[in-house]
C-alpha cells in the first residue's frame, strides 16, 4: 500500500484490524484498565521502558492499570501520542545468545496524555484520584533541578520538582494528610541519587513556599522517593526507516519507538514496596536493592563513560553510528583503551568482572538494528563529561598517580568539537569538513566555547590559552583543571595535534 494510503493507529483501526494479530496479542480489556500511573515526560525513553514493563504487566493480568501522561515542557510530542490514543509500536531488537531477535507489538499502557502548560487544572485533579499511587519520571538530567522562583499557586510551577511538589500538596490537602495516601516516586533521570535529590528540592521548595511543617512530614513520612538506575539504549523514532517500518505494519505511527532487548532497572527500596509494582511476576529484568551506588557508579562511568568520551573522536573521524566506530580498527581500538586502561582501574569492584560488564556493553553497541547516532549522543556533552568522564579522569591521576592518555585525548577532542563561533536558535554551529553540524548544550556552555574560539580564530588568544581557560572553567567542571597532575601539558599536545593534522591523525599518533 502507497504510503498515503495507510490508515494512523488508533484504537479504533487497532480494535477493528489489528486485536488478537502478532502486533496486538492481548485481550481488549486491558485497553480499559484504569490509570495508576502518574507519568512526567513523553519522551522515548519512557515509553521504551517504563510504559513497556506496564504493558507487560497488564498482559499477565498482574498491574491492571496504566499511565496518565504529563508533558512537562511547552514544547512537546504529547498532541502526538493523543492522535493515536496514547498507542504506539514499539521494536525491540539485538541478538540474544547468537541469535538476530527482531520483536514489534502495539504499547497499550498509556491511556492519555495532559499538557502540564495548558491543563494544569486537570494535572492537579488527578491528585484526588486515590487509585493514581505511582509517579515515574524522565526529564532528562536537565530537569530535577531547583527553581527558586517556582511558585506554588503558578499554572503550572515551571520545574519539574515544584510542579510535582504542587501536586502532593494538593494531594495532601485533598486527603487530609492521611498516611495512607503517599506515592511511590521512581524517577529514571540519570543523575546521582534520582529519588534523594528530588525529594530534596521537593522539601526546599515546601519552605520557600511557606508550607506547613505537617505537610513536610507527610513527604517524608508517607512518600517514597526512590533512587533507580536504568540500563536500555533506546533510539527512538526511526527517521531512517520508518517507510519500511510503516509498509511492514501496515500503518501510519508517528509515535513508533525503537530499542535493544536488554534491559534493567535497578531500584533502591524496601522489598515490601515491590507488591505494589510487581515487576518480578512479569519475568522482568528489575532488581530491588539496598544500596544503588556500586551499579550506578559501574553503569555510569563504563556505559555511559564510554559513549561521552567517544563522541567527539568519533564523530570528527567522520564516523556517525556507535557500530560503525565499535566496528573501527582505530575507534574500536580508542574506546576498549579508553574502558580498560582508563576508566575500569578506577573501580573499586573485581576487575575481571568489570572487564566482562565492558565486553557486554561493546557487543550492546554492535547491535545491528540500533542506529545510534553520536550527534544524539552529544546532547549536553559537557555536563555529561562532568559527570560521567570527569570522575575517572581525576581518580586515575590523584589515586593511581598516572595519567589517563585516552580519556584526555577525548577531552582534547571535546574542545574541538566545541569549535563553533556563532550560535543560532540556541544551537553552536560547527564544521567537520567543511560541512556545518549543531551542538545542543546550555546555553552558557555554548557561549564559553563559542567566545573562546572567536578570540582564537581573530588571533586575539593562542591555543594553549584557549585550553588554558576551558580547563580553569570551575562552571563548567566544578572544579579548576589545571591543578591536575600532566592534565594541561598532554591536553594540550593532543588538541595542537587535532587542532593541525584532524581527528583521524592525530588519534593514529596516539597510539604510536
Ligand atoms: N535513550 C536512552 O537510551 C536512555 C537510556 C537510559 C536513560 N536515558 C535518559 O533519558 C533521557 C533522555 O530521554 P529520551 O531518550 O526519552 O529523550 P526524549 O527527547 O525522547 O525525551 C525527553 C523527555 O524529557 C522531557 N524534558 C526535557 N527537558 C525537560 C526539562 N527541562 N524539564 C522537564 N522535562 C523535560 C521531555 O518532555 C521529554 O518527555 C536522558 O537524559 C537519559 O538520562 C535515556
Ligand atoms: O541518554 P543520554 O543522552 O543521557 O546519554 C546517551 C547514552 O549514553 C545513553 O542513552 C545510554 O544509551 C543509556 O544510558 C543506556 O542505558
Amino acid at each position: 500500500m502507497a504510503k498515503k494510503d495507510l490508515k494512523m493507529l488508533n484504537r479504533e483501526f487497532l480494535e477493528k484490524q489489528l486485536l488478537g494479530s502478532e502486533l496486538a496479542n492481548f485481550p481488549a480489556e486491558i485497553l480499559d484498565y484504569p490509570e495508576k500511573v502518574l507519568q512526567f515526560g513523553e519522551g522515548n525513553f519512557l515509553r521504551a521502558f517504563v510504559d513497556w514493563m506496564f504493558h507487560k504487566m497488564n498482559k499477565k493480568g498482574i498491574f491492571k492499570g496504566r499511565a496518565v501522561v504529563i508533558q512537562p515542557i511547552r514544547k512537546g510530542r504529547i498532541s502526538n501520542l493523543n492522535e493515536q490514543d496514547g498507542l504506539y509500536t514499539l521494536y525491540l531488537r539485538g541478538i540474544e545468545a547468537g541469535e538476530e531477535v527482531n520483536k514489534k507489538e502495539i504499547m497499550t499502557a498509556i491511556s492519555r496524555g495532559l499538557e502540564a502548560y495548558s491543563q494544569w487544572d486537570k494535572v492537579l485533579k488527578l491528585a484526588e484520584k486515590e487509585e493514581i499511587e505511582i509517579v515515574v519520571s524522565n526529564t532528562t538530567e536537565a530537569g530535577i533541578s531547583y527553581n527558586p522562583d517556582d511558585k506554588l499557586e503558578a499554572s503550572p510551577p515551571e520545574s519539574f520538582p515544584a510542579k510535582l511538589a504542587a501536586y502532593l500538596y494538593r494531594r495532601y490537602e485533598y486527603f487530609n494528610g492521611d498516611p495512607e495516601k503517599g506515592m511511590i516516586i521512581l524517577p529514571v533521570e540519570l543523575i546521582d541519587r534520582n529519588g534523594d535529590n528530588l525529594k530534596r528540592i521537593i522539601l526546599k521548595l515546601a519552605d520557600d513556599w511557606g508550607l506547613e511543617s505537617e505537610f513536610k512530614q507527610w513527604i517524608k513520612k508517607s512518600n517514597h522517593f526512590l533512587n533507580t538506575l536504568v540500563d536500555r539504549i533506546v533510539t527512538g523514532y526511526p527517521f531512517n526507516e520508518i517507510d519500511d517500518l510503516e509498509a511492514e505494519l501496515g500503518y501510519h505511527d508517528q509515535n513508533l519507538d525503537t530499542g535493544e532487548i536488554f534491559h534493567l532497572w535497578v531500584i533502591e527500596g524496601d522489598e515490601s514496596l515491590k507488591a505494589k509494582v510487581p515487576f518480578h511476576k512479569a519475568d522482568l529484568n528489575v532488581k530491588w536493592v539496598d544500596d544503588l551506588s556500586p551499579y550506578r557508579t559501574t553503569k555510569v562511568r563504563i556505559l555511559n563513560g564510554a559513549h561521552t568520551s567517544t563522541v567527539p573522536v568519533a564523530y570528527l573521524s567522520g564516523i556517525d553510528l556507535v557500530r560503525d566506530a565499535v566496528n573501527d580498527q582505530l575507534l574500536g581500538e580508542f574506546i576498549k583503551k579508553a574502558v580498560f586502561n582508563d576508566i575500569i582501574p578506577t573501580l573499586r569492584a573485581d576487575q575481571a568482572e568489570l572487564e566482562d560488564f565492558a565486553n557486554k556493553i561493546f557487543e550492546r553497541f554492535k547491535n545491528p538494528y540500533i542506529d545510534h547516532k553520536w550527534l544524539d549522543i552529544s546532547l549536553n556533552s559537557t555536563s555529561k563529561f562532568k559527570t560521567r568522564v570527569l570522575p575517572s579522569i581525576v581518580e586515575h591521576i590523584e589515586k593511581l598517580n598516572k595519567t589517563p592518555e585516552y580519556l584526555i585525548f577525548s577531552l582534547a577532542a571535546l574542545i574541538a568539537f566545541y569549535k563553533g563561533t556563532e550560535i543560532e536558535a540556541s544551537e553552536l554551529k560547527a564544521y567537520r569538513e567543511g560541512k556545518e553540524y549543531l551542538i545542543k548544550d546550555d546555553q552558557e556552555a555554548l557561549e564559553f566555547f563559542a567566545e573562546l574560539w572567536s578570540k582564537y580564530e581573530n588571533e586575539k588568544i593562542e591555543l594553549a590559552d584557549l585550553l588554558n581557560s576551558v580547563l580553569a572553567a570551575k562552571e563548567l567542571w566544578g572544579r579548576d583543571l589545571t591543578e591536575l597532575a600532566n592534565l594541561e601539558a598532554s591536553a594540550f599536545k593532543q588538541l595542537k595535534t587535532i587542532e593541525k593534522e584532524g581527528m583521524k591523525a592525530a588519534l593514529k599518533k596516539l597510539f604510536i
